[in-house]
């Protein structure tokens, strides 16, 4: 069975190429999604993407990748569960504040890749803590929207190990 990858963007992330452009540059998260979604077709891998300013749909979502919970994810054809190898998450400012969402990613127990755009080490300190980065199988900052490439890349590669059916 292909591969999946779930790609997730957190709150505000929908604003990319609007939003503080010196900071987070000039792509949009469409154009960052369509990119994801060729790189992924020429990988071999299936991509889904999900973006939410709710901390709550991010945590339904996460559970629905495991098969839980409202956002359940079962193949429309087949009906069987497509449980996803690994998670591309660039949660956003719920990188600081989220035990929920790092809850959710242990629960599901699917291996995950952390992405930030920007350097969250070399801004304002209260960026520097992340409730997900001890967990997370990688994490990538300060590539610009080059890093979710980079983290697809890797998750393509290098954590297939967890295909599940
Ligand atoms: O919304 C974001 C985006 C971000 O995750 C990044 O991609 O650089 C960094 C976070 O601190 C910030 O709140």
């Amino acid at each position: 069975m292909t591969p999946r990858i779930l790609l997730i963007n957190g709150p505000n992330l929908n604003l990319l190429g609007k939003r503080e452009p010196h900071i987070y540059g000039s792509a949009t998260l469409a154009e960052v999604e369509a990119l994801a979604r060729d790189q992924a077709s020429s990988l071999g891998v299936e991509l889904e993407t999900f973006q939410s300013n709710h901390e709550g749909a991010i945590v339904d979502r996460i559970q629905g990748a495991a098969g839980w919970g409202p956002e359940a994810a079962v193949d429309d054809r087949t009906e069987r569960l497509r449980k996803p190898s690994a998670i591309v998450i660039n949660p956003g400012a719920l990188t600081h504040t989220s035990v929920a969402i790092r809850d959710a990613l242990l629960a599901v127990d699917i291996p995950f890749v952390e992405v930030h755009v920007s350097n969250i080490h070399a801004r304002e300190p209260f960026r520097k803590h992340s409730y997900l980065s001890d967990k997370a199988v990688a994490v990538i900052c300060g590539l610009g929207v080059y890093g979710y490439t980079a983290a697809i890349a890797f998750a393509a590669r290098h954590l297939k190990a967890g295909e599940r059916e």
